[in-house]
Order: structure tokens, then sequence, then C-alpha cells
């Protein structure tokens, strides 16, 4: 009978990267697949969507935007401190204002206003396509299920999000004027809040992840982040390829 010798030593402890090499393997991530890259946007950016297509877009992103302050609920839910919970209340704050009338959901439904979408449609949701349903229903629930580390690499999607927002405003302004240009305030906020948000994040980030493997749990969330927003406009994308033959 074989005794073939059966390795049961621990594989070995791969060495954590430097934190420089961390982080440029954070915003590696972000270049080679945030959805700047994306055939939607790549339209968008060149003046190619139609009104119908716009308005599905913003109809569809604004199911995004209402949960983002729900995710960042679930994340100050398992942050340690005050102090880090108080940061990350402040990221609610942005989105659901101070008080009514204020904030960035209602900015966006400002947006649907100038594009000629009613605040009703958007708050109905009745129009959110099911697979943008899936992607977003993936990350909030990613938050919720996901160590705190993991919930914040993902929100580093935002390092890459304010070139996207200036490239955004250039794009409407230019090609699409027929949406007011007090619609795009939602973008022109987001510029200085999303610098704001990705560096406090990063930092979190490089601080709590001590070791090669949290650092790769990281680095895996943030593909899973780019993941989502690619395949929300995939589905956008799709629902209005009948209306382009
Ligand atoms: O319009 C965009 O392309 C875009 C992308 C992202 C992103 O990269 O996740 C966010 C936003 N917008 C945004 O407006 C926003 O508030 C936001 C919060 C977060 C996050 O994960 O915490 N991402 C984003």
């Amino acid at each position: 009978m074989s005794t073939a010798a059966v390795n049961t030593s621990p594989a070995p402890v791969e060495e954590p990267w430097s934190p420089a090499e961390f982080e440029a393997r954070l915003r590696a991530v972000g270049e080679q697949r945030y959805h700047h890259l994306h055939p939607f946007n790549i339209r968008m950016h060149g003046g190619d969507l139609g009104p119908e297509e716009l308005r599905r877009w913003i109809v569809n992103r604004f199911h995004y935007q209402r949960h983002i302050p729900v995710k960042d609920a679930l994340i100050t839910a398992k942050l340690p401190t005050s102090e880090l919970r108080r940061m990350w209340l402040r990221r609610i704050q942005d989105h659901d204002g101070a008080r009514s009338g204020e904030g960035g959901i209602e900015r966006w439904l400002r947006l649907g206003e100038a594009a000629g979408l009613d605040r009703e449609t958007l708050l109905s949701g009745d129009s959110v396509l099911p697979g943008v349903r899936l992607a977003v229903d993936g990350y909030v629930n990613f938050c919720r299920l996901r160590p705190v580390l993991e919930a914040v690499a993902a929100s580093l999607t935002e390092l890459s999000a304010p070139d996207l927002m200036r490239i955004r405003i250039d794009a409407f302004e230019r090609h699409y004027p027929w949406i007011d240009a007090d619609g795009l305030a939602y973008f022109r906020t987001r510029v200085s809040q999303g610098r704001r948000d990705s560096r406090e994040a990063l930092d979190l980030v490089l601080r709590w992840a001590g070791t090669r493997d949290d650092q790769e749990r990281a680095v895996a969330a943030l593909r899973f982040k780019c993941d989502v927003l690619w395949s929300l406009l995939d589905t956008v994308d799709a629902a209005g390829r009948g209306e382009r033959q």
C-alpha cells in the first residue's frame, strides 16, 4: 500500500505589500475596471445618447443613489469609535440632507426634473430594471454581510469618481443642452465630496489592512464594486438596444 507523504504544513504566510504597493494595486483596479470605460458611458460622453436613454439612466441610477445612505448606515453600525461613526454619518447627511429639500438625493430628483422626469416617477421606482435592482442589492448586501474593511474598501471606486464627474458635467453642457444646467448641481457637489470621502476611506483601508490576506480582500472588494457599477450600466445599455437599431 502506498504511503505517499501528505504535506500537512500550513501554506507559507505571504508578506504584506508595502503601503505604496497596496495603494497602487487599489488604484490600478479603478484604472482598469471602473465604469468610466463602459461603452454606455463612452456613448454618454460622446453625445450619442438619445433623450429616452438618458432618462432611463437617470431613473435607474436614482435607485443606486437612494441606496447609498442605506449601505452607509450598515457601515456606520460596524465602526468601533464615535470619531469614525461621526465621520461616516456625514456621508448619510450628504445624501439625505440635514433637512427636507436638501442633500444629494434631492439634487438627483432635480436632475430628473431638468431632464423631463417628474419626481413621483423616480420616487415610485416602478421603472427600475430587474438587473439594476440585483446590482444594487448586491452592493447593499455586501456592506451588510462583509467585514467593515471590505465594505469601506468597496467605496474606493470614489477614487475614480471625481474625474468622471468632471467629464460628465462637460459632456452634459456640450451635448445635452436641453437639460437645464441647474440640474447638474448633483455632479458638481460630488467632485469635492468624492475627493474627501475617498481620501478618508483610503486612509482607513491602508491603516486596517495589516496582513496580505486583508490587503487581497480589500482589492477583491473594490473589484466587486466595479462589477456592480459595470453590470448596472450593462442593464441600462441593453434596455436601449432596440431603440438604436
Ligand atoms: O455617478 C457616478 O459614476 C458615481 C459613482 C460612484 C462610485 O464610484 O461608486 C458613486 C457616485 N457616483 C455617487 O454619486 C456617490 O454618491 C457614491 C457613493 C459611493 C460609495 O460607494 O460610497 N459611490 C458613489
